[in-house]
């Protein structure tokens, strides 16, 4: 007969510090993992945790809670008769480091700490932990009173090693391990190692699924071997949205895969049954593999011989076959949008007790795209209960504001939508009936509970106080109306910031108007084109709870506006007003509109959304000062003259550094993309600039005459 193993590995929606319910969640995964047959499970990377808890990794009882945390599973018996592997921070020798902790019954095996740390980006890990460097060396491990209390053992391995068990052998890494060039699974693989464990905290951004999948893929399609990729799932109490998708591959096929984006369970369990004879055959079939194994650097061992993988006595095992390769799920970008956020803005709902949501909703682009969220939270969540998520229902009977005996059970989307999502128009003289209308219909698309108000008597008020105290003559006046620039901007940003004032008075008061208890979140709309050309009124209608659409551009949302408005029998949201929310040009509406002026975003800011699309990508991603921005530009768009080019990329940095200030306020926003300008955690950057960027701006005038004369010469 064949080596066959059921393995298990999870997605597991972990909340940072929660210990309590992060402890729940590991033994549902280990018992839910037993019960299908598993023998062996992966847990995410610092599950016990949660991955975000940030500079609570430097206080000690962090450390401590998480030995409670396995001194509880052990004691509670579910780790007999498994092998499991739980990612954890451990403290040794006055050192913190990313464990691994792999324990069979009430022994701990091994403690495997974190070889590369994750430091880019969202990442910067080595603010809390070190990288484990003595890669050779198996030290001892002094296991905490708690341990040694309930299992006798005083200490244990500590380092990097391969597990031997009674029929196979074992290894584990970490996450960024598996991204970096010189990954430790390749030593692993040429070591003999059949099953290579990741625990992961990788979180969703656009289009990122592909590579992730690559390289697990990668791992073990040359070499041969089985993959098991565990992750966290949705927000952990921050800005990042975990994207599960657990999976296990065998010889470079996907052989199983969890849910991406889900509501519905907290905890996933994703089993396989492998063949480790395939491996062992796999590996015969490719020589050069044997070559390179032969003289392959020895790695240290921890026996565990009287542990058997694929143990015969195991029930299971006689009713499975192997797992054979799926065709892998990657969704669409326009999906990705609509789900990611939603599922995180579920997370923060739930987890926030808040009672709902409250969106000043103008109908434009952008807060209909957080509309639309909303609306795809309403329908994931339906969904979840229609299957008999019971959790999930219980968690939205309490968001309702339910009584304990309720009986409600949400079906239609647009009836929960009408519970939990406030939209109101806050309309002024300015404000056309188009966007007034596209913003009701769309509110009644979703079900929104939906108010249409006016805020002039506001925005008067204010203007008349300033009268009172400045005089009748410095009463300020539209540029359509001989008015100054200042007194043209000042007026547009009074109704755009009382707008905020009315939008948190509104969400405090709504739930009691309504007969309910509670406040709800406000959700804010800006994207990150505005927030890098400083297109917006600091501390306006902006300015939020929090943001799902934050990160994401201008461009992306037009056509995720698109995807949502089709039908649902085309895959798309069902929300047909969006139709004409797309097609209407932006405008922010806070200037008369008269017979030869009506005001718009891209003539406002002085360039198209398309344009500073560029500019954002080269900016961060392409990581371009002026100089290289302006020469990279000069090769793309041949429709402009050099000098063209130069203006518009000098005109950009001065105005992203003038208004770089801004970013350092943004709601906090789902993180959706690599080119975020998000100031807080992500974009680091000074917010006092010297705009005119003599040195830079001078070099591009010299090359923009070099590249005239040179031009001149060629056409002569
Ligand atoms: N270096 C610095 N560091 C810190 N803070 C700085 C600062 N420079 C100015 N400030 C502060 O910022 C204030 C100026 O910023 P802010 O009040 O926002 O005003 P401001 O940036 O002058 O004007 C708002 C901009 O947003 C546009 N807008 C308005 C309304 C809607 C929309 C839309 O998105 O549709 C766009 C409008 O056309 C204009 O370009 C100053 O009064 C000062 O308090
Ligand atoms: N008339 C309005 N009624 C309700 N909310 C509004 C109105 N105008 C603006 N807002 C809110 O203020 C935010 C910022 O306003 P701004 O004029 O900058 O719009 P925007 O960023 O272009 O977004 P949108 O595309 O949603 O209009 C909007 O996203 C919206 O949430
Ligand atoms: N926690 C980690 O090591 C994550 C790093 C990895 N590059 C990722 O984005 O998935």
């Amino acid at each position: 007969m064949s080596r066959l193993a059921i393995i298990a590995t999870c997605n597991l929606n972990q909340w940072a510090m929660d210990f309590q319910g992060n402890l729940n969640r590991i033994h549902q995964s280990i018992v839910k993992a037993k019960e299908k047959g598993a023998r062996y499970r992966v847990g995410p990377e610092l599950e016990v945790t949660g991955y975000g808890c940030e500079d609570h990794f430097l206080e000690p009882d962090t450390f401590e809670h998480s030995w409670e945390v396995i001194g509880e599973l052990i004691s509670s018996g579910v780790t007999e008769d498994i092998l499991v592997d739980v990612g954890l921070p451990v403290l040794h020798r006055s050192v913190s480091y990313n464990c691994r902790c792999l324990i069979y019954g009430r022994r701990i095996v091994l403690l495997r700490p974190k070889l590369f740390l994750a430091d880019d980006g969202n990442y910067r890990e080595s603010r809390w932990f070190r990288a484990w460097k003595r890669r050779s060396v198996l030290e001892q491990y002094k296991l905490p009173q708690v341990i040694v209390d309930i299992t006798g053992q005083t200490t244990c391995p500590f380092g990097e090693a391969i597990v031997e068990l009674g029929d196979t052998s074992l290894a584990v890494e970490t996450c960024e391990e598996l991204f970096t060039v010189d990954s430790p699974h390749i030593k692993y693989v040429l070591n003999g190692v059949e099953i290579i464990a990741n625990g992961s905290g990788s979180h969703h951004h656009l289009r990122k699924l592909d590579q992730r999948l690559d390289l697990i893929r990668g791992a073990t399609c040359k070499g041969g071997g089985v993959y098991l990729y565990a992750n966290q799932l949705g927000c952990d109490g921050g800005r990042l949205y975990f994207d599960g998708c657990a999976c296990i591959c065998v010889n470079g096929e996907i052989v199983a895969q969890g849910s991406q984006f889900s509501v519905e369970t907290e905890v996933e369990v994703i089993v396989g049954t492998v063949d480790l004879d395939k491996v062992t055959s796999h590996r015969v079939g490719v020589a050069s593999r044997g070559f390179q194994s032969a003289e392959a650097e020895d790695i240290s061992r921890v026996g565990l011989p009287e542990f058997r993988l694929c143990k015969s006595s195991n029930i299971a095992i006689y009713n499975s076959i192997p797992s054979q390769p799926i065709q892998v799920r990657i969704h669409h970008p326009m999906e990705e949008i609509a789900l990611g956020p939603a599922c995180w803005l579920w997370d923060y709902l739930r987890r926030s007790g808040a009672s709902g949501f409250f969106l000043p909703l103008s109908g434009g682009a952008d807060s209909s795209s957080t509309a639309a969220i909303v609306g795809s939270m309403c329908q994931l969540l339906c969904r979840a209960v229609q299957k008999g998520c019971t959790p999930v229902l219980e968690d939205i009977r309490r968001v309702c504001g339910e009584p304990s005996n309720s009986e409600y059970v949400p079906v239609d989307p647009r009836e929960l939508a009408s519970r939990i999502f406030h939209t109101c128009f806050m309309g002024t003289k300015n404000s056309s009936q188009d966007t007034r209308l596209r913003s009701k219909m769309l509110a009644k698309d979703i079900g929104a509970y939906h108010l249409d108000i006016n805020v002039d008597i506001v925005v008067d008020a204010l203007v008349k106080l300033f009268c009172v105290v400045f005089g009748q003559d410095k009463e300020p006046r539209f540029k359509v109306y001989g008015g100054s620039e200042t007194e043209n901007l000042a007026l547009q940003n009074i109704q755009a910031r009382i707008r905020m004032v009315i939008a948190y008075f509104f969400a405090q008061m709504l739930p009691f108007v309504r007969g309910r208890r509670g406040a709800l979140l406000v959700l804010g709309s800006a994207n990150v084109d505005e927030g890098l050309r400083g297109y917006l009124t600091k501390y306006d209608c902006s300015s939020a709870d929090i943001n799902p659409i934050g990160g994401i551009s201008k461009v992306d949302l037009k056509s995720f506006l698109r995807f949502a408005s089709k039908p649902l029998e085309e895959n798309g949201l069902g929300y047909t007003s969006l139709k004409s929310v797309v097609e209407a040009p932006p405008t922010a509406e806070l200037e008369p509109i008269t017979s030869t002026y009506t005001q718009t975003d891209e003539e406002d800011m002085g360039m198209t959304y398309e344009e500073l699309t560029w500019y954002g990508r080269l900016r961060k991603l392409g990581r371009c000062g002026p100089v290289s921005m302006f020469l990279y530009l000069s090769q793309v768009w041949k429709h402009l003259s050099v000098r063209q080019v130069a203006d518009k990329v000098k005109f950009f940095f001065r105005m992203y550094s003038m208004n770089r200030h801004k970013m350092t306020t943004l709601t906090p926003s789902y993180h959706a993309e690599n080119y975020s300008p998000e100031d807080n955690r992500y974009d680091l950057r000074p917010f006092l600039y010297n705009s005119r960027w003599q040195w830079q701006f001078s070099k591009i005038d010299r090359l923009v005459v070099q590249k005239e004369e040179t031009t001149n010469d060629i056409a002569h």
